[in-house]
């Protein structure tokens, strides 16, 4: 062909091209303004938000004499159960008004979260807690406002900077040593504190809150804080951060969930919840503190060749040791009852059904043939039906039993108008244990998770992690905990449950009110 036809094919190659993608966007114009007619209409049939069902305030005092001792029905009740009770009387979709704060909507519906995650654009927003709100903001001027806490664009800025650091599977793959350590000295210690009769104490979960903590500082901290040795000084790090942390959650049930007046009268919970926050703050700066010499003391190559921490890169890729500060905290407010919980509620389920802990048990001799010896991440990587098993606990006994999102437009909620910017429950206890999604939901089914079981295809009904990009940022870290202790513990030990059923409460995490004390025996 000769240059100028090739010329002019080229050309109209080019203009077909033009209109082509013309037409496209004309497409996508005309699909996104029927969409917008339809949510239109839609939001103009739907009923108005004040119709939503829910307990009716009284004139003076509104729903928050409910919550009263002797004349409230919901005086005393978890949070799960709570929820569980208003879905109960009113539906899928209910309204708490008539409290000291914003109204609360829960929802139980699948498909209604769905809607409310898909259109929460790109920066969700989700209301902290209104005590650490107030701490970070207005107590603490001079440092950056947490991930947890904040939202916007200042929650966009901080969040990308930490998911280089978090997000990336190729960070956890340093900590899966330390991470065993830890858990190998767990182990040690139950052999340590059982009866002779292989009883655990009946403060068990007070020593899964130590391993929680003990693995999560040393993501945080870049330290081993020595919680699971023998005697501890009462006066160390170790233990005055335990007893901060704890305290801390134990103020913010009574201050955030029940109804109280600490915004307008300084009660004594709420100066024990500034002390601990102020407390916290020092002990976290300390480490900071530390880390940031560590890296002055190094030179530029030593910087650029060696492998950096969590805690260098944090403070590398923010440049700002507040950052890190803020970080710090976030990892271990968020970190250490969290994981905890999940690891009681998966022991739990594993000791109450020892079909399922043998299946376990024979994954666990065939991958790691030495009981005593440290586990690999090629190791860890075969573990199918351990992660079912992890996943399978977390459905049935979720740690948290609602997450909560503000809505992000305007939108139809389950037939009614929701207005921007209110603020949504999501019931993911009710939701995990719906038999349209996951049948025999009350049985503890780990195989269902693996290929060819009866797992739900609907991606919104499991999340334990949350959903898009405020998800957990500390997920990778939490399996990694619980995949490596859950092998460590049932490749040495079996674990027998002699009692009635446990009961569990809701306040800010799952907890278990019964005692978890497990007959542990040892294994080969
Ligand atoms: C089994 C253990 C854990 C569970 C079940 C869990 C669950 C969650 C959930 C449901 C959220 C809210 C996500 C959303 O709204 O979409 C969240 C947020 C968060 N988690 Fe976790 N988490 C766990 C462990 C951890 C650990 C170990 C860390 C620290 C390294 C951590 C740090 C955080 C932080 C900082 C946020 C706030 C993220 C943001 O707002 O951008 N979590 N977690």
């Amino acid at each position: 062909m000769s240059l100028p036809r090739v010329q002019r094919a080229a050309r109209c190659a080019l203009r077909l091209q033009q209109e082509r993608s013309a037409l496209r966007a004309v497409a996508a114009r005309a699909r996104s303004t029927a969409a917008a007619l339809a949510a239109e209409a839609d939001w103009d049939a739907a009923r108005p938000y004040s119709d939503i069902p829910g307990p009716k305030p009284l004139a003076v005092g509104g729903n928050a004499w409910r919550f009263m001792p002797y004349v409230g029905q919901f005086h005393g009740l978890g949070l799960d159960e709570l929820i569980a009770a208003l879905h109960a009387e009113f539906g899928p979709v209910c309204k708490l008004g008539g409290m000291p704060r914003p109204d609360l909507l829960f929802v139980s519906d699948v498909d209604i979260m769905q809607s409310v995650l898909r259109n929460e654009g790109s920066w969700p927003t989700r209301r902290a807690a209104q005590t650490l709100e107030h701490y970070f903001r207005d107590l603490r001027k001079n440092y950056l406002v947490s991930l947890a806490v904040s939202n916007g664009k200042e929650w966009q800025d901080f969040r990308s900077a930490v998911n280089q650091v978090m997000m990336q599977p190729r960070n956890t793959a340093p900590y899966v040593q330390p991470i065993d350590s830890v858990a190998q000295d767990f182990v040690a210690r139950m052999r340590e504190i059982r009866a002779p009769d292989g009883r655990m104490p009946a403060d068990y979960t007070d020593e899964l809150a130590k391993w929680s903590l003990e693995s999560i500082s040393y993501v945080a901290l870049d330290t081993r804080l020595g919680l699971l040795a023998g005697d501890l000084d009462p006066t160390s790090d170790a233990v005055v951060m335990m007893d901060t942390i704890r305290g801390l959650f134990d103020c913010m049930y009574n201050l955030d969930i029940k109804p109280s007046v600490w915004k307008w009268v300084s009660t004594p919970t709420y100066r024990k919840f500034v002390g601990n926050m102020h407390l916290f703050t020092s002990l976290a700066s300390k480490y900071v503190d530390r880390a940031v010499a560590r890296l002055k003391a190094l030179s530029r190559r030593e910087l650029e060749q060696g492998n950096r921490s969590v805690l260098e890169s944090l403070l590398i890729n923010t440049g700002d040791p507040t950052k890190a500060v803020s970080m710090v905290m976030d990892m271990l407010l968020a970190g250490v009852d969290t994981t905890s919980a999940a690891m009681s509620g998966l022991l739990y389920q594993l000791a109450t059904n020892p079909d399922k802990q043998a299946k376990l048990q024979e994954e666990l001799d065939r991958v790691i043939p030495d009981k005593t010896a440290p586990i690999t991440q090629d190791q860890m990587e075969q573990l199918k039906y351990a992660r079912a098993c992890i996943k399978e606990a977390m459905r049935l006994m979720p740690v948290l039993p609602t997450s909560f999102r503000d809505t992000g437009k305007d939108q139809v909620l389950g037939g009614y108008r929701v207005p921007k910017g209110t603020t949504v429950g999501m019931s993911s206890l009710v939701m995990a244990q719906d038999e349209r999604y996951f049948p025999k939901a009350r049985q503890f089914l780990p195989e269902r998770w693996l290929p060819g079981g009866s797992k739900t295809d609907h991606p919104f009904a499991f999340l334990p992690f949350g959903f898009g990009p405020r998800m957990c940022v500390g997920k990778r870290f939490a399996n990694l905990e619980l995949e490596n202790l859950v092998a460590k513990i049932f490749r040495n030990f079996t674990l027998e449950w002699n009692q009635p059923p446990a009961r569990t409460k809701f306040t800010i995490f799952l907890k278990f009110e019964t005692p978890l004390q497990f007959i542990v025996r040892d294994r080969p």
